[in-house]
């Protein structure tokens, strides 16, 4: 899958509010109200990485939960990085 120009993205980005680009990939905070949901928001979203076979690089702290999305084999952002990040708003949604 091919990488993205900066400009591509950016439009993309206009239906992704949550989410920015720098450093080559796409990054999104989301906060929930407890750690509970979070995690749980974090299961539901590692099956849907294993069925896209797309991984985030993310970190939790309590009920934060920082997402960075990226395709290491093209060396930065394509299709596959808003499609995981479409999965990720539809579970974040309905538990944010
Ligand atoms: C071998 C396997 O297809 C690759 O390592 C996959 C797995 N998950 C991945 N996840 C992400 N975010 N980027 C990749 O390039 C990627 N590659």
């Amino acid at each position: 899958m091919s990488k993205l120009s900066e400009q591509d993205i950016e439009k993309k980005l206009l239906r992704f509010p949550d989410w920015e680009y720098f450093d080559n990939a796409i990054h999104a905070e989301f906060e929930f109200d407890n750690f509970r949901d979070c995690f749980s928001a974090m299961s539901r979203i590692a099956f849907e990485c294993e069925a896209l076979n797309h991984h985030p690089e993310w970190t939790n702290t309590y009920n934060i939960l920082s997402i960075s999305l990226s395709t290491h084999d093209a060396e930065g952002v394509t299709e596959k990085d808003f499609k995981l990040a479409e999965a990720i708003e539809m579970i974040v949604e309905v538990q944010e």
